[in-house]
């Protein structure tokens, strides 16, 4: 087997799996599967298709969901850098698939980085609602920042929260959320020796803790009515069949929806609940006591219509689902609260403050002392005048002045206040020595009949890669397609083949490249 496995793995896969163990193993022998999804918010489907530099086998759970050959390094083509693809393990496009977006929806993807999952929701969005991606981890919100911007995102904002913080900013605010949740990693052993090296470390029982107050947010978080998708790339039943009995016996007015059969899901394992109780053989049901042994026999019957996506029977890696339901009409019953969080909430209360507690305010004040934000007017005049000479029309949406930043927002600044705030909405641009400078995600997410003049550089002749690598183009004053009145002098949207790749500056006859250094191909 190419795959070291840890020993105490094997063994609980063993008891659990008993007939289909032998089977299962054999997966590591076969080699792993690549995917990409097709980005709609740039590209529809059977365009992509026609011009695809792949060979694309669909992905059953996934309309958008093909399979590719690795070999073909998908990430390294112009189109790529378009962002009219995402690379993604094709088990893991099911979750977005089963929280059933609709245009409109205000979405919360809550454990996001590096943005999957949340490239796939905006692209479900069209443009319209709100999706809210966070993850806690600062470092890797940095990667979620990038891809919402390489995607072409518009109604996204990006923070960097623990899901507490959220819910109190946004109660029954959110219609779907989805909880890609930190787990164990045994699903994806055969695609990342790194993640077997290091189960020991992110242990089950560590997990489970975790993903019971993740869960527990994300209730107060959604509407009534509303939809969370939990899911896990780990095949342990502890962080899996076990976290969602246990927040079904909690919270009643949420019901499994099960997932169809046909799409390669298989049930999820409720018997496997009863072996947990009983302990042994590596099954530790978290070394918390024995929970499970006070929830429903109804509440654990339910967990049947989980999904779980197992690799020798799917081409792809291992994953569970859960679709939580909520009835819609009956209360959440009231949370435990502590005599401190009383106190915080009343505290927040009386400041009129959303999101934060004194201490946690005096905090981010002491951090933005030291921040001068520029001239609000001279900002926004900037960003008018730009807008007007060089789109056809003016993006929708509050535009917000942060850290220096202008951005165009499906929230306002209010909404914000006091979370820590990674991108506001989409960034426009900013003003530098009374100028204004049109940010990359500005021209990554405007289709090229929206802007005034554009400039296609070809695949064929390695244009568009001589373009990405950052060099400067000799282009004649010809080749720059603009709408009437308007001088080819200065900011250009650059495409490949008609599909937005960034600006340039033109002049004479020379194209200056405005394409991010930190993008750049190398
Ligand atoms: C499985 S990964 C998410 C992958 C992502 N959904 C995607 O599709 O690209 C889980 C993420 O949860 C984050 N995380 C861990 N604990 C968290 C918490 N309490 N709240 C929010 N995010 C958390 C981790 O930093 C990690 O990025």
């Amino acid at each position: 087997m190419a795959v070291q496995l840890p020993l105490a793995f094997l063994n609980r896969m063993k008891t659990l799996l008993r007939d289909e163990y032998s089977q299962f193993l054999s997966s590591y022998d076969k080699p792993r599967y690549a995917g990409i999804r097709v980005n709609t918010l740039k590209i529809s489907e059977d365009d992509f298709r026609a011009i695809s530099p792949f060979q694309l086998r669909p992905i059953p759970w996934c309309a958008t969901g093909f399979y590719v050959d690795e070999g073909l390094k998908p990430g390294k083509h112009p189109y790529y850098h378009a962002g009219l693809y995402y690379i993604q393990e094709p088990s893991a496009m099911a979750p977005a698939e089963a929280l059933n977006v609709e245009p409109g929806d205000r979405v919360l993807d809550l454990c996001a980085a590096p943005g999957g999952k949340s490239t796939q929701i905006a692209a479900k969005l069209r443009g319209r609602g709100l999706l809210v991606t966070n993850d806690i981890s600062a470092d890797r919100t940095k990667a979620l920042a990038k891809n919402m911007e390489l995607y072409g995102i518009r109604n996204a904002v990006v923070l960097n929260e623990t899901p507490e913080r959220i819910a109190e900013a946004f109660p029954r605010f959110f219609d779907k959320i989805l909880i890609d949740a930190p787990c164990s990693g045994e699903g994806m052993f055969r695609k990342d020796e790194d993640m077997a090296r290091q189960w020991e470390r992110h242990s089950v029982a560590k997990c489970t803790l975790m993903q019971r107050d993740i869960l527990k947010s994300a209730a107060s978080l959604l509407s009534p009515g509303g939809r969370i998708v939990y899911s896990t790339c780990t095949f342990a039943p502890e962080e899996n069949e076990a976290s969602i009995a246990e927040f079904l016996e909690h919270h009643p007015e949420f019901e499994v929806i099960p997932l169809p059969e046909q799409s390669g899901f298989s049930p999820g394992r409720p018997e496997w609940l009863a072996m947990l109780a009983e302990g042994g053989n590596g099954l530790t049901l978290d070394g918390q006591g024995s929970p499970l042994l006070e929830i429903s026999e109804e509440a654990i019957a339910q967990t049947a219509g989980c999904g779980r996506l197992w690799p020798h029977k799917v081409e792809g890696e291992g994953h569970f689902l859960a679709v939580l339901q909520h009835k819609g009409s009956i209360e959440q019953p009231e949370q435990t609260v502590t005599a401190e969080e009383r106190r915080d909430r009343r505290d927040r209360r009386l400041d009129g403050r959303a999101g934060k507690s004194r201490k946690q305010e005096k905090a981010v004040n002491a951090r933005n002392a030291g921040k001068k934000e520029p001239d609000e007017r001279v900002m926004l005049e900037g960003w008018h005048t730009f807008a007007a000479e060089q789109l056809c029309s003016v993006p929708e949406g509050e535009t917000l002045l942060f850290g220096g930043h202008i951005y165009v927002s499906p929230l306002n600044k209010q909404q914000l206040h006091g979370l820590k705030t990674v991108r506001p909405g989409w960034y426009v641009g900013t003003v530098k020595n009374g100028r204004f400078q049109p940010g990359h995600p500005l021209a990554a997410a405007i289709h090229p009949s929206e802007a005034r003049k554009v400039l296609d550089l070809s695949l064929a002749d390695g244009e568009a890669v001589r373009y990405l690598k950052g060099e400067t183009l000799e282009i004649p004053e010809s080749r720059i397609s603009s709408t009437p009145n308007t001088k080819p002098k200065g900011y250009v949207l650059i495409t490949v083949d008609g599909y937005s790749l960034g600006w340039g500056k033109w002049q004479d006859g020379l194209l200056k490249n405005e394409y991010p250094a930190g993008w750049r191909w190398t």
